[in-house]
């Protein structure tokens, strides 16, 4: 297709077998459906957004015109999976919660026996400051874009580092690809190496330069500021206290760490002797509300939680991460019980070795089943709609952005991954007899005394979870766009 035939397009629908989490713990599928896309410039308010959704439909085209009969077919742009079969699927695009870029080089990296004050200043704070080196940046944070995307990720919050210029060169990269970002120039003036480190000044003012290009330079509506103090123990009161100020008058996000390992708990306590407890420093200085992002969370106490709860902040549960270095077990169903509403996935790269929420997922599902083994509680076991979740819905409540993403709903933007079991380099293996037939829970000529019953539309998600990696990924979208053949 030539590229002025593409841009007749101002209508998009795509069609297939849709699936999501529209509540913790449900699956949602919606077989042979059509959904409609408005891909029109000159309507910006519904620019990305899903306008129609038309179930177990057999003409798309036709659902479109009826939807809009102003729509002659020229205008219109059909998408079907490129396998049109039933082991295909579309699905939410991920939300990574939680993932510094700047740390993309250790991924892998962490050293047998690290925990995390020691892995900090070993490999951590040297592989960050090296990236003050724009050529280096620029090949780094290029390669961690685009591999999350090729794992499926619509959004992400990322972490990059203090410096301001490389930070801009991340943001660059996001918007060039599409990503859905949120970019986090860290901020850090006490506690840190002397190669690595700012004054509170220089880092207010590397925030605020970064606010305003974003603002007005590189004007990309998907890529946002955030605003970034590392965690307590490397930001003095004062800093805490000028950015919470920014991130007020300017409605910004916030994301930081909050009580991941016990000598940081302790170290905390001994930091900021008049508070009641770590989330409470976060709070006395400004930096807890709505639109707060707090990696990790394993170890809190109960007035902690109702803290959370009460300033309805979100939790990024990073559990690879929290394995690899020995941090500890965060309670996710144990929170949920208590209340906190907003719990999403975070890769945590490179304290967490994959930069793929599919493998995230995985490894709440498996950690949530040590912690009920440790407890006895079989309550506090994640099923794999809950991990998936997390992964989608979670995430976008974390990031305070679930009316717009995180599920297929009219008025959400399309934010999508397409899914195929059996891709061309898919390594899992589905025998012919498994293959459900095109109707959910029907039982198909194979169905005999000696053939097992064809699988429903649940245990293909199933097979997804546990079997996939990026190989199953066949496009992805971000506001309508297919943002993964860049260069295509
Ligand atoms: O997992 C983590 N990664 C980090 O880079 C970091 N900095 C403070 N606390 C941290 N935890
Ligand atoms: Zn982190």
């Amino acid at each position: 297709m030539t590229r002025s035939k593409e841009l007749q397009h101002i209508f998009v629908t795509f069609y297939g077998n849709f699936i999501d989490t529209p509540d913790f713990g449900s699956l949602r599928v919606r077989m042979n459906t059509a959904i409609g896309v408005c891909m029109d410039p000159s309507i910006p308010e519904n620019f990305g957004k899903i306008q129609f959704i038309s179930e177990n439909c057999e003409d798309p085209l036709m659902a479109t015109i009826q939807y809009d009969t102003s729509l002659t077919e020229d205008k219109i742009k059909l998408v079907v999976p490129s396998n049109n079969s039933i082991t295909s699927f579309y699905f939410p695009g991920f939300i990574d919660t939680h993932i510094h870029a700047s740390q993309y080089p250790n991924c892998g990296i962490l050293g047998n026996n690290s925990t995390l004050l020691d892995w900090l200043n070993k490999y951590t704070f040297p592989t960050e400051a090296a990236l003050s080196h724009l050529p280096y940046a620029n090949i780094v944070y290029d390669k961690i874009v685009s591999r999350t995307i090729a794992n499926g990720t619509t959004t992400a919050t990322y972490f990059t580092t203090i410096d301001l210029n490389a930070s801009k060169v991340m943001a660059q990269i996001c918007s060039k690809y599409g990503q859905r970002a949120l970019i986090g120039k860290v901020c850090m003036d006490s506690n840190s190496p002397e190669y690595y480190i700012e004054t509170c000044k220089e880092s207010v003012s590397s925030l605020i330069e970064l606010v305003d290009y974003l603002e007005n330079e590189l004007c990309n509506p998907l890529v946002q500021p955030i605003v970034t103090p590392r965690f307590a123990p490397s930001c003095s009161r004062e800093l805490m206290e000028t950015i919470g100020n920014l991130a007020k008058n300017k409605s910004l996000h916030i994301q930081t760490h909050l009580s991941e390992n016990f000598n940081e708990i302790n170290w905390v306590e001994n930091l900021f002797p008049e508070c009641e407890n770590y989330t409470d420093v976060y709070n006395e200085y400004g930096l807890l509300n709505e639109k707060t992002i707090l990696a990790h969370s394993i170890h809190l106490t109960p007035e902690e939680i109702q803290l959370i709860k009460l300033k309805q902040s979100g939790i990024s549960h990073c559990p690879i991460s929290n394995t690899s270095l020995t941090s500890g077990e965060c309670p996710v169903k144990e929170m949920f019980a208590d209340g906190i509403e907003k719990i999403g996935l975070g890769t945590d790269v490179s304290a967490g070795y994959s930069c793929s929420i599919l493998e995230s997922a995985k490894a709440a599902y498996a950690v949530s089943r040590h912690l009920a083994m440790k407890k006895e509680k079989p309550q506090l076991k994640l099923s794999v709609n809950e991990c998936l979740y997390l992964a989608t819905l979670g995430g976008a409540k974390v990031l305070d952005m679930d009316k717009h993403i995180g599920s297929f709903d009219v008025g959400k933007s399309f934010d999508c991954q397409e899914i195929d079991l059996i891709s061309p380099n898919s390594t899992i293996d589905i025998f012919e007899w498994q293959v459900p037939t095109n109707l959910p829970n029907t039982k198909s000529e194979h169905t005999s005394l000696n053939k097992p019953e064809p699988f429903r539309m649940c245990d293909i998600v199933s097979k997804w979870f546990f079997n996939a990696d990026d190989r199953n990924v066949v496009t992805v979208w971000v506001n309508g766009h297919n943002i993964q053949n860049l260069n295509t």
